[in-house]
């Protein structure tokens, strides 16, 4: 297919050092040079978002000698990139690098001085790992002998509400990207923008939520009608299960935005879980690149499911650290406003639900949150629901997931899960499976979910080659 416009995302792997980043730039280069306009959308150098949120932390706990340590760690590696990758030291990008390292050192310094960080620092904090990133892009892509500009996600339209740390786009910021990427674009310069963050109406910096470039680079692809959006990655593309726990994984050829949206809510980490969305209403496909191996073909992520024949199932993935919330007592006993009231009070909480299950005696309601959620959770429950109900944590659990379109009006592949999980002496603490049929959930032991996840992806035949599809 002959592409006129394509948003290009490089992740932390692909921008970890110079020489990441030079072979990233000349990934852009290669379609540039063939006549296509190319958006580049980059994440943080990998361990720099990690490295922003550790060190903030530490200020805030009065560490600062600590937090300084690892910024001039930082600020050692962007300006070691920055050397190598050609740019003179009294470059303007040098000495914007500096800049930016000048006023993050500041920030930290606010929040040591004041003990104190508001999820609106941190996300400022930490949205400099990808300002820092996206000058070095465009040395690179200068390297390349292309015109390049960088923007910050606000500067190039990704307006988002004020939900600091998990922001969503505004309806406005579509028309907005278009507008101030349509003009670099139509110059015959490539925009390269700071993934994960955007920018309140009030000007503040928001992040999208952990892996959030994906889902920056799927909102600047409908922005700007692009004809696909690519994520270049350091894997073949959204495999059968993370590749680092199942050795024979093999590479998804197809999967419909809705398989990958459940991959990536049950914690495939090689997607951000909304990524898709702004792609879903525009119908755009997403392609899932290696950035080792540019011409394999990937993954395509697009509208329609492409089942693969004697394979109901694609891929199998898992939530660690998750906690169980058993809610139990005769107050739980036939009143359905005492659940109404629990979902009330977690949903006010903005706490993500993994799983729910409900005995049909109504006396028992258990809840999978992910672990981290746990003592908001208890908490927010113990507060809202009086009378006689015990809430208690079970935490060291897992969800272990299947995903796969095909499974819709297939009889035995629950069956098959439970069969592969028993034979793995696996024992069964939750089960449920969404209404779409396009998963069924299992929590289960977390110190057992690898050995787990091996036996379902074997069970399943999920590294065996597949022959034909419909
Ligand atoms: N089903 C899966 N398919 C591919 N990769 C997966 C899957 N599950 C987990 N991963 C992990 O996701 C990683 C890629 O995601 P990530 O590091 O966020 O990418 P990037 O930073 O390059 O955008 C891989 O290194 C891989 O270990
Ligand atoms: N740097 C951010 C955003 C991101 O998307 O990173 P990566 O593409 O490396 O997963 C994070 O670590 O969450």
């Amino acid at each position: 297919m002959a592409y006129s416009l394509l948003v290009m995302k490089f992740g932390g792997t692909n921008m970890q050092d110079a020489q990441a980043i030079r072979h990233s730039a000349t990934l852009a280069a290669r379609s540039i040079r063939e006549g296509v306009k190319v958006v580049v959308v980059v994440s943080a150098m990998a361990g720099v978002t990690n490295q922003l949120l550790r060190l903030a932390d530490a200020a805030q706990s009065g560490d600062i000698a600590a937090a300084n340590d690892e910024i001039a760690a930082m600020r050692t590696r962007h300006f070691t990139a920055a050397q190598e990758l050609g740019a003179a030291p009294d470059s303007e990008t040098v000495r914007e690098i500096r800049e930016l390292h000048e006023t993050l050192r500041q920030a930290v310094y606010g929040v040591y001085l004041l003990r104190e960080l508001t999820p609106r620092s941190r996300d400022l904090i930490v949205a400099f790992g990808e300002r820092l990133s996206a000058p070095l892009m465009q040395v690179a892509l200068e390297g390349q002998g292309l015109r390049a500009h960088h923007l910050t996600g606000g500067q190039a339209g990704i307006m988002t509400d004020a939900h600091f740390g998990n922001a969503r786009p505004l309806p406005g910021t579509y028309e907005r990207i278009s507008d101030r990427l349509g003009g670099l674009l139509g110059a015959g310069v490539t925009p390269v923008v700071a993934g994960f963050m955007g920018e309140t109406e009030e000007g503040a910096i928001t992040t999208l939520g952990r892996g959030g470039t994906d889902f920056s680079a799927t909102i600047i692809g409908k922005a700007l009608d692009a004809d696909e959006v690519w994520a270049w990655k350091d894997v073949d593309g959204v495999m059968s299960a993370d590749p680092r726990v199942v050795g024979d994984a093999r590479n998804i050829e197809v999967l419909s935005y809705g398989e990958v949206m459940e991959l990536a809510y049950f914690g495939a980490k090689v997607l951000h879980p909304l990524a898709v969305t702004p792609l879903q209403e525009s119908g755009i496909p997403l392609r899932v690149k290696s950035a080792a191996d540019p011409d394999f073909p990937g993954t395509l992520v697009q509208e329609a499911a492409h089942n693969e024949v004697g394979h109901p199932v694609k891929a199998v993935t898992a939530i660690r650290r998750v906690s169980l919330i058993n809610v139990t007592g005769a107050g739980v006993l036939g009143v359905p406003e005492v659940v109404a009231s629990l979902f009330d009070a977690i949903a006010r909480e903005n706490i993500t639900l993994l799983m729910v299950s409900q005995s049909s005696s109504m006396s028992n309601v258990s809840l999978a949150v992910q672990s981290a959620d746990a003592g908001r959770t208890l908490t927010a429950l113990r507060r809202t629901v009086t009378g006689e109900l015990n809430i208690e944590e079970q935490p060291g659990a897992a969800v272990l997931a299947i995903v796969g379109a095909g499974m819709r009006g297939q009889k035995g592949v629950a069956a098959r899960l439970f069969g592969a999980l028993a034979a793995d002496d696996v024992n069964i603490l939750m089960i449920s499976q969404g209404s779409s049929e396009l998963n069924i959930s299992v929590a289960i032991e977390d110190a057992q979910v690898e050995g787990a996840t091996r036996a379902v992806h074997a069970a399943f035949g999920l590294g065996e080659p597949v022959s034909a599809a419909d």
